[in-house]
């Protein structure tokens, strides 16, 4: 399985730095379709529940615009009744479902599907029947793994936090730990009939290896794309982790 694989841009840091000053600029808008003609597939956002970055009126413009270019959004989100009445209303492309904690910095862990299986399940029914793709963001286990394919989610959205860190802080034994645990889990979920996405830290040096897994369809990367894109613009940013993905990928090949 060599398929091109997807890249979402997760644009929540443009939020970030826009929120540094309130006001408008920069615009997460204008970033979401600069990164449509840079070559991302689909634009990823996570409408927090303290909107510390995206906010509703981002949603609100995103939705329309992705809409009119034909380009997903791939929402991102709690698992809660507020979340659920605004993806409801949106309707869009895609969903992911995120653990949050108030006090983290970004997020900390995958989804726990094996202990909130039984309010997750239908939380996902009602996001499906309304026509969004349904992804579960959890941590590369295999009990999380079955857990995701009984929700009846399509996707899991494998978090590659550990394997990004480990490899930052040059912690060889763990990041190869970590990696094999990925290529375990995305094995596991294809079996099972999930898609399998893959996200969070990941950079240059981290791509390669997360991309040649064969089972990983889609990345979502946003926090290493929009600082890389205050040095050399986040078009060619997006380009350079295009040109990773596509290599990594081609020597599968
Ligand atoms: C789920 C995930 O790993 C990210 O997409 C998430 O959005 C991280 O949260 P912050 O963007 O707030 O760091
Ligand atoms: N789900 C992962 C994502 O959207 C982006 O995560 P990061 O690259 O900002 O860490």
């Amino acid at each position: 399985m060599s398929e091109r694989i997807r890249l979402g841009v997760n644009i929540d840091h443009v939020a970030t730095v826009r929120n540094a000053r309130g006001g408008l600029y920069p615009d997460p808008v204008r970033a979401a379709q600069e990164a449509i003609a840079a070559g991302a597939d689909g634009i990823t956002a996570h409408l927090r529940e303290d909107r510390r970055h995206i906010s509703d009126a981002d949603i609100d413009s995103l939705s329309a615009v992705l809409r009119d270019q034909a380009r997903p959004l791939n929402l991102e989100m709690a698992v809660t009744q507020e979340m659920l009445a605004i993806a409801l209303h949106h309707r869009p492309a895609a969903v992911c479902l995120v653990p949050e904690k108030r006090e983290e910095r970004t997020t900390e862990g995958g989804l726990d599907v094996v202990g909130g299986h039984n309010w997750i399940t239908p939380f996902v029914g009602r996001l499906k029947n309304a026509g969004s793709r349904v992804s579960l963001f959890i941590g590369p286990d295999p009990h999380q793994v079955e857990a995701a394919a009984r929700t009846g989610a399509a996707v899991v959205e494998l978090h590659t936090g550990s394997f990004c860190d480990a490899v930052r802080d040059r912690r060889l034994d763990a990041a190869a730990a970590d990696l094999e645990a990925l290529r375990a889990a995305a094995a596991q979920a294809h079996g099972l009939g999930l898609e399998v996405h893959a996200g969070h830290g990941i950079d240059y040096d981290t791509v390669a290896p997360i991309a040649a897994i064969p089972q990983v369809m889609e990345l979502n990367i946003g926090h290493f794309l929009i600082g890389e894109a205050i040095f050399v613009g986040l078009g060619p940013a997006i380009s350079k982790m295009r040109e990773l993905m596509d290599r990594a990928r081609g020597a599968m090949a």
